[in-house]
């Protein structure tokens, strides 16, 4: 059997990212998605709205739903200040194995908490297992009729304070119709559309920012 797709981006990073430099693995997952073979990571140009609004929050506690193979999580991970944490939360054990060494190889593995599980049955354990008390920061990027229910399960475990900023990546391709219906008419978002580009593509997607009032 030959190698998958997740391994074929690993060795991209080991073959032409420097190890320790964060960056330089964006930079290696981004040139061999656009031009070799493309896959699902947030991407370089939604990779930008998604740097700008981890600037902004600069969170402590970072929850991410997704890693596929940790494109996202080194690009959050490499912005959060010293002592911050980043939890991420991955069902396939392929992927995780993957994103364990893309995260490794960034040298960003003591800032990240990789979670292996289905994120309905861990949200609820994040208190107890992690010690958090809530999450200053949000990325949405798994299955996209996951949204809801696991943005719900979010508050209903408290793990959302006044202020927690949501991002959802997908809203428009491969699109999450019914988290944009909830978090854009319920009263206790403030949401905020960021219009891109589906990764490596000139097709329309965009980001969703969700600031949670409480
Ligand atoms: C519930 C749950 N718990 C833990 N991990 C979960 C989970 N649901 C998915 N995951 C994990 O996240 C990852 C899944 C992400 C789903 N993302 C997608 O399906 C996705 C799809 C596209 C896309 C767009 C246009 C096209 F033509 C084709 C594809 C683009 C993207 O940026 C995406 O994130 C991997 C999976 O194992
Ligand atoms: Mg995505």
């Amino acid at each position: 059997t030959g190698s998958s797709r997740p391994q074929r981006m690993l060795k991209a990073v080991q073959k032409n990212a420097t190890k320790g430099d964060p960056k330089s693995v964006i930079s290696a997952i981004d040139y061999y998605c656009r031009h070799k073979e493309w896959a699902m990571n947030v991407g370089d140009e939604k990779g930008l709205i998604l740097d700008s609004v981890l600037t902004e929050v600069n969170p402590s506690t970072a929850l991410e739903l997704g890693t596929y193979c940790g494109y996202s999580t080194v690009r959050i991970a490499r912005l959060l200040s010293p002592g911050s944490k980043l939890i991420t939360i991955e069902f396939n054990p392929a992927f995780a194995a993957v994103a364990r060494q893309i995260i490794a190889y960034a040298g960003l593995q003591d800032k990240v908490t990789l979670v292996e599980g289905p994120s309905g049955d861990l949200i609820p354990k994040m208190k107890e297992r992690f010690g958090i008390k809530s999450f200053d920061f949000v990325f949405l990027d798994h299955w996209k009729d996951r949204y809801v229910p696991d943005t719900k399960l979010l508050e209903d475990c408290g793990l959302l304070r006044k202020g927690t900023v949501l991002l959802a990546d997908n809203v428009i391709c491969p699109g999450a119709p019914e988290y944009l219906k909830y978090v854009r008419n319920s009263p206790r978002y403030e949401s905020q559309y960021y219009k891109s580009n589906l990764e490596y593509t000139k097709v329309e997607d965009g980001l969703e920012k969700s600031v949670f009032l409480g």
